[in-house]
């Protein structure tokens, strides 16, 4: 033995895999040892081999290839038991098809539909809507669920196998191998010469090989709470919210007749996915585009304002409910024309709430009284705004008053979507025109509307396609549908008040302001008329919006471009564009957004199917990083006990007794060292001997001490026990938090 932490060495070293261990364990033996002429024929039996995909790399930590990596060894694909018929599909595969399923692979084409309208996107970045459920004006409540304890969320074995009435695995009981002289009490069927457990040969595949005494019966659906209805063979349960009746004699869980494995683990890109194209190679973790759209979120959600470096950024510390005010927009030059909302200048800021910790936008608007007479009808009106939860409107949440500012202003304040742009930013940025090139209207004055604001595409810059047109309709007028439908109107549909969150994901921004701002001129009595009028606007405004937007500029709006601007839409776009612009600009007669369904047409059934898979490709995605946080938990609890400088008045707590086997088992994971006594370091070997440590498996492991002069033979659920037993005796003795 060489060096410390010895007991991980390596196995039987595998032809392909050189530097580690072949995550494919004991089939290694099979497959790159001495491979049968199966294995040859069929390289999708257990995946391809590592080396076979040197583009697998891990793109989050700039670790080593997959194969070396910790995930593809939990990309070992299903291992049929001999006899069965089920064959199982290797994620990222290569080479050669298999003889019956390879004809078919070769022959299948990834669907592309050919439609004259639209066509679904095979790349991931394409797609750009997320699923949404709306309240108010939609069909869909969602039911408000309270969020899920840390636990659930991300189950450890215990609670996973409580959820599926299965046993947690058994335990069995440590076997020392003392090598000091002493005797050497092996159990049955263990000897030191083959003992196992030298990971990752023993794969966690084995549950699936062999069945598992410790896996229990097949599990059934998490029924909780199950009656029986009085008088009846009916059993009445629900189950997330929903009740289900049924004859239990006549229910056969799909599970029925399989064994079930006691630990979770990604699998593969789902095969309904495969066609979806993504930037870069695929990998076991979320794809980076996804990571980048959340960190940058994150970033700027953590983003506080320095008034030493920005002096011009000074904001109250806190106004009303709210601190930790950011600015969301730079203090305009001193020349600059201020900008306003019906004359008021208005400014937004990031604020948290004191008592939620949200984030929230708040819009202040600069200077205006609000008499106190009036506070009775700004609650009805914010109240009325409230309850309309839409996945397309940014949604308000209060309205006050404050002085805080050092002058009266009011306040509203809405969700915060950090990144968030306006629509006017996204694609009307007035950039002066370059080296001779003019936009097709011309100039570059800020006229989106006869208030001002507005401009032209940059140079250059790509006039949207008409399925990107379509999907903006199709949010904007479900955004109008929901407000017209309660009974309310916009009154902010221009680019400055369309926020773009994601990519392609509308949200109509300031609902509400103009209500606030108009509430003390408004004849109350004549309230519908005004409404009614709004809404027409709404409509006009939309119109508008997708004029300029099929024209790459917002200067085709004014009415002098008019005419030629409709001759480039009927140029450009559809017919069907064009009578919409065409519908929404005729103000001779009341429209309404309802009408613009029927010329929507199938193009909704597009904007579905986009949310819906972009759905599926979410959920894939998750499913990579749902066994990440399990691990992190895992590991945090493994270092609360680790070498823990005293605890108990006793300052060899973690240095002795069962602390003494994890700290062994720590060696064994972390500080391996190959046969020149190197660090030997394998994702795949810390991953699986974590996950058997989390599932309690009986299989065995060997750990010597780090003087060498005493190894243990101990499975991982004895592990597990002494693991769980010395946090216990943590958690018990502190006060932890988050810990579940
Ligand atoms: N709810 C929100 N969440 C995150 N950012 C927001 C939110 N509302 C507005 N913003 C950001 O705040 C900034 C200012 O918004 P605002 O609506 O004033 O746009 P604007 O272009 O300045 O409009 P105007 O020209 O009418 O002042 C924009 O960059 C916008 O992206």
């Amino acid at each position: 033995m060489s060096g410390p932490g010895h007991s991980g060495k390596r196995p039987t070293p595998c032809r392909f895999f050189t530097s580690g261990n072949c995550v494919y364990g004991d089939n290694c033996r099979n497959l790159h040892q001495t491979p049968p002429q199966s294995a040859l024929q069929n390289p999708y039996q257990n995946g391809p081999h590592p080396m076979d995909d040197p583009g697998m790399d891990d793109m989050s930590t700039g670790g080593p290839p997959m194969g070396g990596g910790g995930d593809q060894y939990f990309n070992a694909t299903f291992n049929p038991a001999p006899g069965s018929n089920m064959n199982d599909f290797s994620p990222f595969r290569r080479g050669r098809p298999r003889s019956a399923v390879g004809q078919l692979s070769q022959s299948a084409k990834p669907f592309i539909p050919q439609g004259p309208m639209d066509s679904l996107p095979n790349d991931f970045a394409a797609l750009n809507l997320a699923s949404g459920m709306v309240k108010g004006g939609g069909e869909f409540n969602p039911v408000q669920q309270p969020s899920l304890p840390h636990s659930s969320s991300t189950p450890s074995f215990a609670a996973l196998s409580n959820m599926f009435n299965q046993p947690p695995p058994t335990s069995t009981p440590v076997n020392h191998v003392v090598n000091n002289g002493g005797t050497l009490p092996f159990p049955s069927g263990l000897s030191p010469n083959h003992s196992p457990g030298i990971s990752p040969t023993g794969s966690p595949h084995m549950f699936r090989r062999n069945p598992n005494p410790s896996m229990g019966p097949p599990h059934r659906q998490a029924t909780i709470p199950q009656k029986q209805v009085a008088g009846s063979a009916i059993h009445q349960e629900n189950v997330g919210g929903t009740t289900y009746f049924y004859n239990p004699d006549e229910f056969t869980p799909q599970s029925e007749g399989l064994t079930l494995p006691p630990f979770t683990m990604f699998h593969s890109t789902p095969a309904y996915l495969k066609h979806m194209k993504l930037k870069g190679p695929p990998t076991f973790f979320m794809a980076d585009e996804i990571k980048a759209v959340l960190l940058t979120r994150q970033a700027l959600s953590y983003a506080a304002c320095d008034p030493a470096i920005n002096p011009g950024m000074e904001v109250p510390q806190e106004v009303d409910n709210y601190d930790s005010l950011v600015p969301l927009e730079r203090s305009p030059p001193p020349n600059a024309p201020i900008k306003s909302i019906l004359g008021y200048p208005s400014t937004c800021y990031k604020a948290t709430h004191k008592k939620e910790g949200t984030l929230y936008c708040l819009r202040r608007i600069h200077n205006f009284r609000l008499n106190p007479s009036l506070n009775s009808k700004l609650m009805t009106l914010v109240d009325t705004w409230n309850k309309l939860y839409h996945p397309n409107i940014v949604q308000l949440r209060e309205a006050f008053t404050t002085k805080a500012f050092g002058d009266s202003s009011v306040v509203v304040s809405y969700d915060y979507l950090p990144g968030a742009e306006t629509l006017m930013a996204q694609k009307f940025t007035a950039i002066q025109p370059m080296n001779g090139f003019t936009n097709e209207f011309g100039g570059n004055s800020r006229n989106f509307n006869s208030q001002g604001g507005g401009g032209v595409n940059g140079p250059g810059s790509k006039a949207p396609t008409e399925t990107e047109i379509w999907s903006y309709i199709v949010q904007l007028c479900s955004a109008l549908r929901c407000i017209h439908g309660s009974g309310l109107a916009a009154r902010t549909i221009e680019p400055t008040k369309i926020l773009q969150f994601g990519k392609g994901r509308l949200r109509v921004n300031c609902v509400g302001v103009m209500d606030i701002l108009t509430l003390p001129t408004m004849d109350q009595g004549n309230l519908q008329n005004y409404i009614q009028h709004w809404q027409q606007e709404d409509l006009t405004g939309l119109g508008r919006i997708v004029l300029a937007l099929a024209c790459n500029s917002a200067l085709a709006v004014q009415s002098q471009n008019f005419n030629h601007a409709m001759e480039m839409v009927s140029r450009n776009y559809s017919a069907d564009l064009k009578n919409l612009i065409g519908y929404l600009f005729d103000t001779r007669k009341p429209r309404s957004v309802n009408d613009l369904m029927p010329m929507i047409g199938a193009r909704f059934f597009t904007q579905l199917d986009h949310a819906q898979l972009r759905g599926d490709m979410l959920l894939s995605e998750l499913s990579k990083e749902v066994e990440n946080g399990r691990l992190t938990r895992l590991m945090m609890k493994l270092n609360c006990v680790l070498e823990r400088a005293e605890f108990s008045m006793d300052p060899a707590w973690s240095e002795t007794g069962d602390r003494y086997m994890l700290k062994l088992f720590r060696d064994y994971v972390f500080h391996a060292v190959d046969d020149q006594g190197l660090p030997w370091m394998d994702m795949s070997h810390m991953i699986l001997c974590l996950n058997k440590l989390d599932a309690g498996v009986p299989e065995k492991i060997v750990l010597s001490s780090r003087d060498e002069t005493s190894v243990f033979i101990v499975s991982y659920a004895e592990l597990k026990r002494q693991f769980t037993q010395a946090f216990h005796e943590l958690v018990t003795a502190g006060q932890p938090v988050g810990f579940t």
